[in-house]
């Protein structure tokens, strides 16, 4: 396909987007510890605000701009995005900027991801910058925010058509309700969390051509037994956050009840982790998707003969995923028994999950020993502290099997009995 062909399908696939654009929701998130502000668009004035509500605030303080990224293919939308995150670096110091979301409620993939950029400086430079960003390709969509002499605010949209920068739209802003559920929910499922093999596959199958290690992957795959059955030997997956002792207690149990010791992602494809770990997150996801499949053919083979202990599995794979594209607050997640926390029904599953904790101080005096505690993340303490809670909770919610959970921050000793004793309850119970 040419530059230009190309160019002109993120166009036409562009305009498809933006019609319905007045019937989105937009949510700013202000800050990662914060309930994100609400707004809806209408073509017709509404009645003005309350100039000291917070949203009144956050949009006539400064110079306003959004910017959005609109793609079909959530691979390259998700490569734009990370771009976009990248080439809003180059904006003046002083610019704050801040996550937006535009979606439409209830509806599944429809969100749209972006950014709201406030210049209390009215800086051309800024202006500059932005409109580079929407000329340089098909995708970008630019907002500025105004403020009328009634009070009311004003969103124009600007696209590029036929080559130049246009307004297409320009909506007064309005009051828009919380929805059920955070909007960062709609886009999940298929996008970093593949509840089916194929899809997974599937994603690998197309990032090809940007990371040619995937084909070797998908060669492990074919290869792989699909089966969904186990053997008779227990199962016991060991999960946890890192540091919290997940390799000290599986080689534990490994010597205590004769297992054998698998993990995921397997050491088949563990060389390509740090690969995969730098693509956009759909890539990534799918990377650790399809390893559970390939460690679970050896699963299913192995269980006829011992009992297989597993370093990291499924719930692993969702719960980091869902902690890092849900933003902000635990309370964001999506509620208990959502589909998202569900194990995917053509997986072999664990008879038994282990979530090993251990509290916060713990862990990084575990992290700290291993040298592994550098500057920056100690910097980063405070959000990586959210990021943390947003992970144990998922853990926590998953279902089918559910994680049953292991106090590790006492002696090695005492968790490998903990661990045992729970096993054996757990084994018991299953042959009654
Ligand atoms: N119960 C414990 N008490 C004290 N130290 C422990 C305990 N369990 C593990 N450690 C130490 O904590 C560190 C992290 O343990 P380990 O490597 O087993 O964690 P992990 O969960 O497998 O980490 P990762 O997921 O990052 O690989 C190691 O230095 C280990 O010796
Ligand atoms: N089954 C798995 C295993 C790992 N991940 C991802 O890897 C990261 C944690 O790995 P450690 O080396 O610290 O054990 C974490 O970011 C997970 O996203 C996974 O997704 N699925």
């Amino acid at each position: 396909m040419n530059v230009r062909c190309s160019f002109e399908m993120a166009q036409s696939l562009r305009s498809a987007l933006y019609k319905e654009w007045a019937k989105r929701v937009f949510a700013i998130e202000c800050s990662s510890n914060s309930e994100p502000l609400y707004f809806a668009l209408n073509p017709t004035p509404q009645g003005p605000w309350d100039e000291n509500s917070c949203l009144h605030q956050l949009l006539t303080r400064a110079q306003t701009y959004s910017v959005c990224i609109a793609s079909d293919n959530k691979i390259t939308g998700a490569e734009s995005y990370v771009r976009l995150r990248d080439q809003l670096s180059r904006l003046p110091e002083r610019c704050r900027v801040m996550e937006l979301m535009a979606f439409s409620p209830n509806q599944q993939g429809s969100l749209i991801k972006g950014f709201l950029i406030q210049d209390d400086q009215h800086l051309k430079e800024t202006e500059r910058v932005l409109q580079e960003l929407v000329r340089a390709d098909g995708q970008t969509a630019l907002c500025s925010y105004t403020r009328d002499d009634g009070g009311r605010i004003w969103q124009r949209l600007r696209l590029l058509t036929a080559g130049q920068e246009r307004e297409v739209s320009c909506n007064c802003i309005c009051r828009a309700d919380r929805p059920q559920l955070h909007p960062s929910v709609l886009n999940i499922k298929n996008s970093v969390i593949f509840c089916k093999y194929e899809d997974a596959y599937g994603v690998l199958a197309e990032c090809v051509g940007m990371v040619p290690k995937a084909k070797d992957i998908l060669q492990l795959a074919d290869q792989c037994d699909r089966t969904c059955r186990k053997g008779p030997f227990p199962v016991i997956a060991i999960e946890g956050l890192d540091a919290t002792g997940k390799s000290t207690l599986t080689e534990a149990l490994r010597n205590s009840i004769q297992a054998t010791l698998l993990k995921s992602p397997p050491d088949c494809i563990g060389h390509l982790r740090k690969t995969f770990d730098a693509k956009p997150p759909p890539v990534r996801r799918a990377f650790y998707a399809l390893g559970n499949y390939i460690t679970a053919s050896t699963i299913a083979s192995v269980s006829e003969k011992s009992p297989v202990i597993v370093d990291r599995f499924w719930h692993s794979t969702a719960a980091y995923a869902i902690a890092t594209e849900i933003s902000g607050k635990v309370d964001n997640l999506p509620p208990l028994h959502h589909e998202l926390y569900q194990w995917p029904q053509d997986l072999v599953q664990p008879d038994l999950v282990l979530l090993l904790t251990v509290d916060a101080e713990e862990r990084v005096r575990r992290l700290e020993r291993r040298g592994e505690m550098r500057t920056k993340e100690e910097i980063e303490l405070e959000a990586n502290s959210l990021f943390r809670q947003k992970v144990e909770a998922t853990y926590r919610r998953m279902e089918n099997p559910a994680c049953v959970v292991v106090d590790a921050s006492v002696s090695k000793e005492e968790v490998l009995r903990n661990a045992l004793l729970v096993i054996k309850k757990h084994c018991d119970s299953e042959q009654t």
